[in-house]
Parts: C-alpha cells; structure tokens; sequence
C-alpha cells in the first residue's frame, strides 16, 4: 500500500476571474441562467483536470460555488427561509437573494440579504443559516452528487466534500420565528435523516470516498458535542461511502477524546495552523483503525511547504500507524489561497521561489506523497533548495525598524490626555452639529476610475493623469457630499484599489500578485499583499488625497486610514516573524502617517479595523495573548494624535459583544459599527459596559443595492437611543459605499441626511 494525497477543496473562482464576470453579468440582466451554468460548468472541468494533472490522489467535488458553499448546504437540506420561497423566484434567484437580497419594487420583491459572518478565522464570509422548528429540512438538491457526477463523466473521480451536519446547525442562527433561546442544534434529529438519504445517493452512485466537513471540532464548542458526534457519525457510517472527518484552522483539543472512536474511515487534521497537535493526536488513533490524514500543506498561507520536514513529520506518523494509515493532505480547503503562481509574470525569480498558491500546492502534496513512496523527485531536490534561500533572505531584513520598535514604551501607547478633554477640543476645532452625518471612507468606485486605473498599471496613462483623474473624482465626491448636506466629510479612497493593498503597496515589505485574487464574499474577491520582510514606510501615503478634499470644501475632512491590525490580517503574512511583530511594524508606519495627517491640517483620522474580531484565536484560552498585542498595536499607530484630532475607528461584521473591553481600550474617539444586520445586543454591550465616547451604529446596509427609506432609518435611531446617549451619537451606513451605484448611494445618503434633521428635532 501507498500513502495517498489529497486535497480538501480549491478555489471556485477561476483562474481569471471568470465565475465573478459570469454572475455578475447575470445579475445585471446581461446573461441567462443558461449562459451562467455554461461558463462555471467550463470553470469546473478546468478545476478538476488541473489538480488531477498534478497527481493528486483525492480530488475535491461539491466545493464549488457561485456565492457561498455554506448558502449552497443549505439550500441542499432546504433550510430555505419562508420569505425567499414564496418570491416567487427560480432556485437560482432565491439563493442569491438569499446571499445578496434581492429589490425589484415593481415586482413586489423587497429581500434583504442573510447574516453573512466570517468563516473562522478566515476572511472569507458565509451565509448564517436560520432555522426553527418549522425548518423543513429535505434534500432538496444533492450538489454534491451532481458535482460529482460531472466530473466523472469528464473521466475524473473525484472526493465529495459535505459540509457536516453538526457544524452546519452548529454554525446556523435561529430565525426569526424560532423561540426564545433556540439552539439551531436541537434541529439535529430533524436534519439527520436528510444526510442519510443523501448520502446513501452518493453511495448508491458509486462514490467510494466523501470528505465531511467538522471544522466545528475545533472550536471550544465542539468539545461539548461528543455525544452528537456518536450518535450522528454512527448512524451517517452505515449508508456512507467511506468518511474523511476533516477539521481545520485549529487544533481538536479535547474533541480528540471522542473523535478518535467515531466509525469514520479517516480523520484529518490541520498542522499548518495547530502543528502542536501532531504527537497527542497520533498517540490517540494508533490503537484504532482510523486512517490519519495530516494537513501538511498550508491552505491558509501562499509560502511554499517545507516538504523535506513535511516528509519527516509524515514519517513518523508513518512508523507509528503504517503506510497506509496516513494521507498527505492540505491543511483545508485551498479557497483562501489564489489559484496558481504561473500567471504571474512580475514577481522576480526569487519571490516566486518563495511562493507556492493553490495549483503549486496540488503538486507539493502529490510530491510528498511520491517522496514518502519512495521517490523523491527533482521537484523535491529543488524544494529543498529554495527553503533554504528562502531562510538566508529572511535572516537579512531590516535592523532600523526592529530597533525602532524595541525602544517603544507604554507612553508611546497613550494620548495626551483622557476622552472628556479631548472631546472637548474636538467639538470646538470641528464644529461638528449634534447627530453629525459622515460616511464610512469610500464612495462608489465606478467604472472610470478602474478603467484609470487599469491604464494607468499598463503604462497607457501617465501618473500624473492618473492622479489628475484621481482628484476630480475626490472633488465629485465632495461635492456630492455637500449637495447631500453631510457633515462630516471624506475624500472618497477612488485612489485605492483595495483598502489594505493601497496600503501594502506603499510600505516596505510588501509583494504583490496580478492575478492573486481570494474569494471575500460572493463575487467579492481581493487581492492581499504579501508581507516578506521587515515593514516600513518610505513617506505619506495618503496626505496627498486628504488634503487636496480639504482644500475643496469648508466642512471638516475625515482622513482615511486601514488600521494595523486590519492590514495584517488582510495580507498574507510572514512565516518566520510573530504576527506581532509584524502588526507593530505596521503600527509605527501608521503612526507616522497619523501624525503628517495631523500636520496637514486633517481634523478627523479615521483608523478602520474591520479585522480587529476575525483575528481572533479560534480557542478562547488564546484570545488574550492576541487582544493584548492588537489593542497596543492600534494605540501605537494613533496615540500620537493631538487631542483636538478626533480618531475614529471603524468595524464591521462586528459581533464583537465578547471584546468589548477590548475594543474599548483602543481609546478611539468615535467608533462606527455595523449593526443594521446585527440585533440591539451590541448596542446595549455598549452601554453596559459604560462606553462614554462617540458612536455612530450603521443604520443601513451597504452590502445590498436596496435603498433604506428614511422612515425605517428613524426606527432604528428610535430604537438606538432608547439605550445610547443623544450628545454624542452619529449617523452613517455601516461599512464603505465602494460596491455601491451613485443612484442608489444618493437616495439611500439623502434619506440618511434626512433622518439626521428629525433626530436634530426630535431630540433637541
Ligand atoms: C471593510 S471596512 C471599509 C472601510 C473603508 N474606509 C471603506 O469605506 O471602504
Ligand atoms: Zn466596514
């Protein structure tokens, strides 16, 4: 016997973006359901016969999507909300209203979008499923064997990968209907028999292997569901094709105890993320018979894999459990890597030595399974050269800033003076009004100014066209602004792609790809910067902008910065530095920037940290160490600032109940939250918790085109001031207008500024 390879699941996007171009010309009405299904059917076979090419043992199937494979498991058992059903809508408009809702007045279809929460502690986002008791779960469309039955008719056989179903409710919300305190979990008996019935479809069809889905094993909740975890797992083994457990991102802790006795073929785990693990884990499942698959190559990095130790590390296992006791695998899924490296073409030969995305990753996994079946290839050999290369750059980075960062002291970490003294500085050198109006930083980002910029990075328009294209925009969105009859001002960000590549892009450090996209959210993808070295800023990066909107407008400026914490966490980072170094190198360069903003005469700095929560260890007894180092990172870069500057700092998806001392302690001015999706719970965090300074909770949601009417934004301030204090309460959208049209962004911000007035009136 032979140890295998596998691979958990791979990036649904295409090489070249083509599923984003195919849904979106769908939705704009351009393409038919028809021309849609054709152009991803393309994307599938192009997917599967790419990594089959590479030698992979277990192919991934049913992990593709057109928005989000959470969305897609729900539609599979039909824990489809009532209000998306009777729309009236084809199965593939209700799972998109579903993910992105759905407005078409003239057709009585007004449906807002899903909960959408971060995967783990990814950057990508699902769908949150609701259920209740009147969930009425059945198999309402087995993907997973349609997928696998395409690609099998392309001649290639391929592993199912399901989402389990105890992450599945683990991982859903109870909807609206559902009763107080309802644990989507106790749906579970309900559940269980549509998982049986689909997999025994995928049995009946001839699959021989399916990868389930638990990740929830990792997460301190798991552990408390060994008893679910029997008795489902017993019940799924007896109509299943064999069964790969798959957990990642973490480490099984405690869930080892039972995981290591449910009836599955096989159970994987992440090493990438949870490396400690290896030892315990082994030493659990050598008395049994289940097959190990170790997840040896990163799914959540782009550096290449070590394969001589990955290959040690499998060795052992190896000798402990026997060779055909172990899988070589990825840690998880690839979707949070970009698709391959051939398509860069400006990385220089060293940088792509460093590199290795999804596709690159196929190959090391099937290249360490050969090597562990004892051929060891050239690929190998090479491997092993470029590591080492790779170590002797590492050890030469820059010394300047190290040191710069060891002479900080807790000083360093805090302003001047306490909130109160501040705020009275700021309410005389802003002149803000009571309920002042701003936005969150970016404006729609149309269609112009990315044809600019795409010349612009092809050399058809010279730098100073470009930014001369750059400030009219910014002087559009002024304008725009004052028509509105907002107060406080931003430039817009046209100037910026992407708010943490814009960034990157400008520091020291940092490497870019062309084609290195990540899936977000839907058919949202970015493009995060790798950090290789030391970081560092050469000089301002966005004075520039600010200022020129400054010079426009009498109003206050609002400068517009991506906090260190949120650029770590957005880019790939190093493997050879702590995070936390990392971040407060970032933290310093911010700093700096802070302080020239300042000096230019910028009354507002907004610091956005959407990324502040989703960093968080997945293990809360890991939460503090992370949070402590966050926390002095923000203050390090905006402590610095006068206390006549008013600092602001932004978050979305900010289910942050749990952290809010945290988030308290960053010693911000203003913070503006997302809560027009979220419920009052956070809201009244904030009271509880005595939280004095400003706070402007987004009243409506941008991630949707729907417009909100004036009418239900003042219910929500209604609502919101029954628990916030009136003085210092500002009104906002919840995240950036960039994904935005100008339509619906005038309508939506004039019903915004509106509310304001009533507010003004109302509570005089
Ligand atoms: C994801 S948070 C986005 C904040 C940024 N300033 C923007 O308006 O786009
Ligand atoms: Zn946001």
């Amino acid at each position: 016997m032979a140890t295998k390879s596998a691979v958990l699941g791979f990036p649904r996007i295409g090489p070249n973006r083509e599923v984003k171009k195919a849904v979106e010309s769908y939705w704009a009405f351009k393409t038919s359901a028809e021309d849609l299904e054709a152009a991803v059917k393309q994307v599938r076979k192009q997917r599967w016969q790419s990594i089959a090419d590479k030698g992979v043992d277990s192919i991934p199937s049913g992990d593709f999507t057109l928005y989000d494979h959470f969305l897609d498991a729900a539609n599979v058992v039909n824990a489809i909300p009532e209000r998306y059903t009777k729309s009236g809508l084809s199965a593939l408009d209700i799972a998109f209203a579903m993910g992105r809702g759905r407005q078409q007045l003239d057709k009585g279809i007004d449906l807002h979008a899903m909960e959408m929460k971060k995967w783990f502690d990814s950057n990508y986002h699902f769908v949150v499923p609701e259920i209740s008791p009147s969930t009425q779960f059945k198999l309402n469309k087995n993907k997973y064997l349609d997928e696998y039955n395409e690609a099998k008719e392309l001649g290639i056989t391929t592993r199912p990968v399901v989402i389990g179903p105890i992450t599945f409710l683990a991982l859903s919300k109870a909807a609206r209907d559902a009763p107080a305190g309802y644990e989507p979990l106790s749906a579970l008996d309900s559940l269980l028999p549509v998982y049986v019935e689909l997999l025994q479809q995928l049995k009946d069809a001839g699959v021989e292997h399916v990868q389930i889905d638990e990740p929830v094993l990792v997460q301190d909740k798991g552990e408390s569901l060994g008893a679910e975890f029997a008795k489902v797992y017993k019940k799924l083994s007896e109509v299943s094709p064999k069964i790969t457990l798959t957990t990642y991102f973490g480490r099984l802790g405690k869930s080892l105890d039972f995981v290591k006795d449910l009836p599955v073929y096989a159970v994987h785990i992440d090493l990438d993320r949870a490396a400690q693990q290896f030892d315990e884990v082994v030493a659990a499942v050598k008395p049994t018979k289940l097959v190990l698959s170790l997840g040896l190559v990163s799914g959540r990095s782009i550096w290449k894999n070590d394969l001589k130790a990955s290959k040690e590390k499998a060795e052992k296992a190896i000798a402990e459990l026997g060779q055909d006791r172990v899988v070589v695998s990825t840690s998880s899924s690839l979707l949070h890597t970009p698709v391959t490296l051939t398509s860069e073409t400006r990385l220089t030969d060293e940088q792509m030595s460093w590199l290795s995305f999804a596709l690159e990753k196929c190959d090391e996994v099937a290249v360490l399974a050969k090597a562990l079946n004892g051929n060891t290839t050239e690929a190998f050999e090479k491997n092993t050269k470029d590591i080492a290369a790779r170590r002797e750059f590492e050890r030469n980075s820059d010394s300047a800033v190290r040191d710069r960062l060891a002479a900080i002291t807790e000083k360093d970490l805090k302003r001047s003076e306490e909130f109160p003294a501040r705020r009275a500085a700021q309410v005389e050198y802003l002149g803000l009004p009571k309920f002042p109006t701003t936005t969150i930083g970016s404006f729609p980002q149309t269609k112009e100014i990315r044809v600019a910029r795409a010349k612009f990075n092809k050399g058809e328009l010279s730098k100073e066209d470009y930014e001369k294209a750059m400030e009219q925009e910014v002087e559009t969105v002024v304008r725009f602004q004052e028509k509105c009859g907002l107060d406080l001002l931003v430039h817009g960000e046209p100037e910026r792609n992407d708010m943490v590549q814009y960034f990157g892009e400008q520091l020291n450090g940092f490497i870019f790809t062309q084609l290195g996209w990540v899936q977000s959210y839907g058919s949202r993808y970015v493009r995060p910067p790798i950090i290789v070295s030391d970081v560092s800023r050469s000089g301002p990066m966005t004075v520039r902008w600010s200022k020129y909107a400054d010079s426009l407008t009498k109003s206050p400026m609002k400068g517009m910065l991506t906090g260190p914490v949120t650029i770590l966490n957005w880019s790939f980072p190093r493997a050879d530095a702590s995070r936390e170094v990392q971040c407060k190198q970032l933290a310093l360069a911010l700093r700096d920037e802070v302080a020239d903003l300042e000096a230019a005469g910028i009354k507002a700095i907004q610091v956005d940290e959407p990324a502040i929560r989703e960093g968080l260890p997945l293990r809360k007894a890991d939460w503090d160490n992370y949070l402590e180092w966050a926390v002095a990172s923000f203050r390090l870069s905006t402590a610095v600032a006068e206390s006549k500057t008013q600092i602001h700092s932004h978050f979305c998806y900010s289910d942050f109940n749990d952290i809010f001392a945290h988030i308290k302690a960053l010693d911000t001015d203003v913070i503006s939250i997302e809560a027009s999706k979220a419920d009052m719970k956070l809201i009244q965090t904030f009271k509880n918790e005595g939280y004095n300074s400003g706070i402007g909770p987004g009243l409506y949601d941008i991630h949707s085109p729907r417009v909100p009417s004036e009418e239900e934004m003042k219910e929500k301030v209604k609502t919101m001031l029954e628990i916030l204090d009136a003085n210092n309460f500002f009104i906002n959208p919840d995240c950036g207008l960039k994904t935005r049209g100008w339509t619906e962004t005038e309508q939506s911000l004039n019903n915004l500024v509106g509310t304001a007035k009533w507010a003004r009136a109302t509570y005089a």
